[in-house]
């Protein structure tokens, strides 16, 4: 990780059903984003929000692929951006937006790195398809996306596919998987840890766990976190919650982990919805969190 940040709002919520978390890139700014990383010593750059369009929900084409345009347009933008950010050699932070923003990111980092790891830190696994997703929302199909299954308009953004391999992937949190994510990960040995080893192991093993894995076999890796990773009770603002999730005080460890290390070589924060929040808790959260994967410490 340099020193050089950039920020990217995608005000995006057409991956979802519950409208509002196009908000989230303003609310992560109000809690103040930008002057806690620059207090921090980076050169920050706020490229702004990019366009994405709002359409109604109504006028759906496709029930299994819920606005499907709306989210290609918006994440081939997205990757592009993403993409002349690290070619500055620039750090690109992204702010959702729904999760499924993260198909453009990753489109956007893949073809820098060859073996890029991949960090999903959420309470789901995205690992839905157009043929498994009980819901159609395609905020619940950007991992299976970047590996490369599901529909061609989707894995084909950037214009290359796969974007990551199984094996780079770790899933922390995980507590709500659908029957077709269970037989992705099994067929495909994805690492995942679920709530039961973070609880048996503890987040600190869980950490030194993933970043020992990661360091020897990956060339750059991305953090993906959700803020319903965390329990609903510590970031209720996300539109699908889900109970006993992982804390603030773990989230926090494995912020610090992870900046120690030194292995993260970009981020995006998603699904923080202000109109679901309490105040502005869950962007400020995610604020604190982010201070603390880029080196915030108390002493
Ligand atoms: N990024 C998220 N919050 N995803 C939630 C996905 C929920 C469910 N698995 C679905 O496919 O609809
Ligand atoms: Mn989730
Ligand atoms: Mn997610």
């Amino acid at each position: 990780m340099g020193n050089k940040l950039s920020i990217l709002g995608v005000p995006m919520d057409l991956g979802q059903m519950r409208r509002g978390v196009d908000m989230g890139p303003s609310a992560m700014r109000y809690a103040g984003i930008v002057n806690r990383l620059k207090k921090l010593n980076y050169d920050v750059e706020d490229l702004g929000d990019i366009r994405a369009e709002i359409t109604d929900m109504t006028q759906n084409e496709n029930s299994s692929l819920r606005n499907l345009k709306a989210i290609t347009d918006t994440s081939t933008v997205l990757a592009d951006l993403v993409g002349s950010v690290v070619e500055k050699g620039r750090f690109p932070l992204v702010l959702g937006g729904d999760h499924s923003i993260a198909i453009g990111t990753l489109a956007g980092i893949g073809r820098y790195f060859q073996n890029l790891g991949v960090i999903w830190y959420d309470a789901h696994g995205d690992l839905n398809t157009d043929e498994t997703s009980p819901s159609g929302n395609i905020h619940g199909m950007p991992l299976a996306a970047s590996l490369g299954f599901g529909h061609p308009v989707l894995t084909e953004i950037g214009g290359y596919s796969p974007k990551i391999k199984p094996e780079n992937v770790v899933i922390i949190g995980a507590r709500d998987l659908d029957e077709g994510e269970r037989k992705l990960i099994r067929e495909k040995n994805i690492n995942v840890f679920t709530m039961h080893e973070i609880d048996r192991l503890g987040m600190a093993k869980v950490m030194e766990q993933t970043i020992d894995y990661l360091k020897d076999r990956t060339d750059g890796v991305h953090l993906s976190l959700d803020l319903d990773g965390l329990d609903p009770h510590d970031a209720p603002g996300v539109g699908t919650p889900v109970l006993g999730g992982i804390s603030y005080r773990e989230s926090h460890l494995a912020m610090e982990m992870l900046a120690e290390s030194r292995l993260i070589t970009s981020a995006e924060f998603v699904e923080v919805n202000p109109i679901l929040d309490e105040r502005n808790k869950t962007a400020e959260v995610a604020v604190a969190l982010m201070a603390s994967l880029f080196g915030d410490k108390l002493l």
